[in-house]
């Protein structure tokens, strides 16, 4: 892994005592994040966990808020919005949305890993209008248009 780049980071009186997001091995591509309150998400609900944190990403950067495949394999619990997007100019609280795909309740305890984050580089667009594009073999090809799983 590369050099490491500095996040400011703001517990908040709910996040006094739990860990921050860390990186669980060296080479992992995200930290993971924890809960700083226990709830139970019913099957098909969704709610908007506390992390007890604020933060103030550099500009350039986003954090993308992702699921983890073990609660998503093992429970059905999924992020609906993933990669949720947190802005660098967010001061509110980082909050994971959670969706129970499951058949059971899944309880959350204050502490347990939800989900993970992942620092990204992003480069904001600045658009340039025209009456013409240029000529591409693809063209106007898509949504499988290449061929798909029906030739397998
Ligand atoms: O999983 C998420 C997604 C977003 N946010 C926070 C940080 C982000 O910067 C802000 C806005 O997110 P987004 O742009 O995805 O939501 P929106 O529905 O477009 O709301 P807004 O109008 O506030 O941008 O909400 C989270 O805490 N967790
Ligand atoms: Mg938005």
């Amino acid at each position: 892994m590369g050099d490491k780049v500095g996040v400011r980071v703001k517990r908040l009186p709910n996040g006094v005592g739990l860990d921050l997001p860390h990186y669980a091995t060296s080479g992992a591509a995200g930290m993971d994040v924890v809960s700083a309150e226990t709830v139970s998400i019913a099957p098909g609900a969704r709610h908007a966990v506390a992390t007890g944190l604020a933060l103030a990403i550099p500009h350039g950067y986003e954090i993308q808020v992702r699921p983890r495949s073990g609660l998503a394999l093992k429970h059905g619990i999924t992020v609906p919005n993933t990669p949720g997007t947190i802005d660098s100019d967010y001061r509110g609280e980082l909050k994971v949305i959670l969706i129970n795909h499951g058949a059971e309740p899944f309880a959350i305890a204050r502490g347990d890993r939800v989900a993970q984050l992942v620092l990204a580089p992003v480069t904001q667009a600045e658009w340039n209008e025209v009456d013409e594009l240029d000529e591409t073999a693809r063209g106007a090809g898509g949504f499988g248009s290449t061929g798909g799983h029906e030739k397998l």
